[in-house]
């Protein structure tokens, strides 16, 4: 089945990571109608920026609870339980069995989709192996994709590296969310397994997110407006 079409400008989700809602707030000013999704995660959610869930929401923009939870069952699916009434479209759990069960419980009756985080796009094999890891990171990433699908999950987050092996493995079903990704040129920062915004459309990816390329940039809606255009480009 193939899933809902998504228009080529909701693709690209903007995290807030800025250290206030005031900073929150002005950086959704400048980017205007250029960003309809936005995601907040640690820096945001714990200096007061979880009400802008619902206020954003009010403003017709799409939101990204970014928390990855990971706790004991009941831990996760209540604290799924509060997120889904603010409002957000997406909200992260990493990706172990029982967090994910728990996460789908605790998110049915609501609009609220779960993505379940694979392996964290600033890892790679070496990261793995030192936080005692077996696996590889492709092979980690598949393993988990394959369990998200089967325990109900609604989406993953992996990097756009391994966006077309997932596609192969959860087909349509599930959203494919890719942090991960620099225009060509930009800085990488911490960031290990990368594409291009249209390298990681090519891949299967149906969002991206894109941060400190846009939020650092001198002119964040030139940057927008340039990814988006990349995207749509990608996409045509
Ligand atoms: O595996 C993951 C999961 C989440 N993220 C988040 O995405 C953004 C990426 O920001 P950039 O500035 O574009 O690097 C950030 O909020 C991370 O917490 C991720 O990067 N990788």
């Amino acid at each position: 089945m193939q899933p809902a079409k998504i228009a080529p400008r909701d693709r690209l989700i903007v995290p807030l990571d800025l250290p206030g809602v005031a900073e929150a707030e002005a950086m959704v000013a400048r980017l205007g109608d250029s960003v309809t999704f936005y995601k907040i995660g640690y820096q945001l959610a714990y200096a007061g920026g979880l009400p802008l869930v619902s206020r954003l929401s009010g403003a017709g923009k799409k939101v990204f609870v970014d928390l990855k939870l990971h706790d004991i069952g009941n831990t996760v699916a209540r604290g799924v339980e509060s997120v889904a009434k603010l409002g957000a479209t997406f909200l992260t759990v990493h990706a172990y069995p029982q967090t994910m069960k728990a996460a789908v419980e605790g998110r049915a009756g609501s609009s609220l989709k779960i993505l379940a985080v694979t392996v964290l796009t600033s890892y790679d094999d070496g990261d793995l192996h030192a936080a005692g890891y077996r696996l590889n990171v492709a092979d980690l990433v598949e393993a988990r994709a394959q369990q998200a699908q089967v325990l109900g999950v609604d989406g993953l987050v992996c990097s756009p590296e391994e966006a077309a092996s997932v596609r192969k493995i959860v087909g349509h079903q599930m959203n494919l969310v890719t942090p991960g990704i620099r225009p060509a040129g930009a800085d990488v920062g911490d960031q290990k397994r990368i594409m291009t915004p249209a390298r990681a459309i090519a891949a299967g990816a149906d969002y991206l997110v894109v941060g400190r390329p846009i939020t650092g940039a001198a002119d964040p809606r030139a940057a927008a407006d340039a990814i988006q255009a990349e995207i749509a480009q990608a996409l045509a």
